[in-house]
C-alpha cells in the first residue's frame, strides 16, 4: 500500500465517525448557515505571483515541523505577510490538522481559505464548506474519475474554488476533462515521498493559458519561488518554509516580493 493509500484509509475511517455523529443533513445546514465563500479564483488570478500559505504542524515525510497550538495567530502572521490564500491541513492522523483549525483561521483572516485533506465524498465537501472553506483540494491520484468530476461539481455547487492536484501529465489531462479551473501540481509524490520541482516545469506548459497554475511544495526561500515562476507558476503553495521560519510574517512577505516582479534576476545578499 503507497503512503497515499494509507492515509486515505485512515482518512475514511475517521469520516465513518464524524458520519455516524453528524448527519449529512446536519452538516448541509451548517453549510448552509456559514459565512458565504470568498472568490479565490480572482485572488489567484491577480497580477504577480501568488502565495498561498499552508499551516502544517507534521508530515508523513518530515515528522514534527512545527508547534502551533493557535493556527489563527498563525494565519494572522501569513495575511499581514501578504498571503492571498491561507491553507490549512485538516487532516489528523498523519498531519495533526482538524476542522477546528479550519474554523479558526476563517474566524482569524479575510483571505480565502483552503481545506487541505484527502477528500473522498461529497460528505467532506460540505463539511468544509461548514467550517469556512473557500477553497478545497481534490487530489486525482485518490480519485476515480467520476468521483473527481462530481466532488468538483459539488465543490463548485456550493460556492467555492477546487484546487485539483496534480503529479504527472496523465493526471493533468484527467483535471482538465473534469473541467479545473485551478491546477496544482505537486512536485512531492504522494507515492514516495520525493520531492522533485521539475516536476511542474514538465507538467505546466501542456496546461492552457486560462487554468490558474499553483506550484506545490519545495519552496524554501524566493529563489524557488522565483524559478516556479520562470516556469509559469501562478501562485505557489507553502507549507514547511513558513512553519519552520523564525518569523513567518517575514518568511511570506519575503516570497510576495519575489513574487511581485518574479522576472526581476534575484540578486542574492
Ligand atoms: O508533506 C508531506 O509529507 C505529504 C505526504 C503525503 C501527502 C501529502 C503531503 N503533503 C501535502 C502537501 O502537498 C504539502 O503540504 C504542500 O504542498 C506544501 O509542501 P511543503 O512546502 O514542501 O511543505
Amino acid at each position: 500500500m503507497s503512503v497515499l493509500d494509507e492515509i486515505v484509509a485512515g482518512v475514511r475511517e475517521d469520516l465513518a465517525a464524524r458520519e455516524a455523529t453528524t448527519p449529512l443533513a446536519e452538516v448541509k445546514a451548517a453549510a448552509r448557515d456559514a459565512r458565504p465563500p470568498l472568490d479565490a479564483l480572482a485572488a489567484l488570478r491577480a497580477p504577480g505571483v501568488g502565495v498561498i500559505a499552508e499551516v502544517k504542524r507534521q508530515s508523513p515525510s518530515k515528522g514534527a515541523l512545527a508547534d502551533i497550538p493557535d493556527p489563527a495567530v498563525l494565519a494572522r502572521q501569513y495575511a499581514d505577510g501578504g498571503a492571498r490564500v491561507i491553507s490549512v491541513l485538516t487532516e489528523r492522523r498523519r498531519f495533526g490538522g482538524g476542522q477546528a483549525d479550519l474554523a479558526a483561521v476563517r474566524a482569524a483572516v479575510d483571505v480565502p481559505v483552503l481545506c487541505k485533506d484527502f477528500v473522498v465524498t461529497s460528505y467532506q465537501v460540505h463539511e468544509a464548506r461548514a467550517h469556512g472553506a473557500d477553497v478545497v483540494l481534490l487530489i486525482v491520484a485518490a480519485l476515480e474519475q467520476n468521483a473527481l468530476v462530481g466532488l468538483l461539481e459539488r465543490v463548485e455547487s456550493l460556492g467555492m474554488t477546487a484546487l485539483v492536484e496534480v503529479h504527472t501529465e496523465a493526471e493533468a489531462d484527467r483535471a482538465l476533462s473534469a473541467g479545473a479551473a485551478v491546477i496544482g501540481v505537486n512536485a512531492r509524490d504522494l507515492t514516495t515521498l520525493h520531492v522533485d520541482r521539475s516536476t511542474f516545469e514538465r507538467i505546466a506548459p501542456g496546461l492552457p493559458s486560462e487554468v490558474v497554475k499553483v506550484a506545490e511544495s519545495g519552496v524554501r526561500g524566493p529563489h524557488d519561488l522565483i524559478s516556479y515562476a520562470a516556469a509559469g507558476a501562478d501562485a505557489v503553495l507553502v507549507g514547511e518554509g513558513l512553519v519552520t521560519a523564525g518569523d513567518a510574517r517575514q518568511a511570506v512577505a519575503d516570497l510576495v516580493t519575489a513574487g511581485a516582479h518574479p522576472a526581476t534576476p534575484h540578486t542574492p545578499r
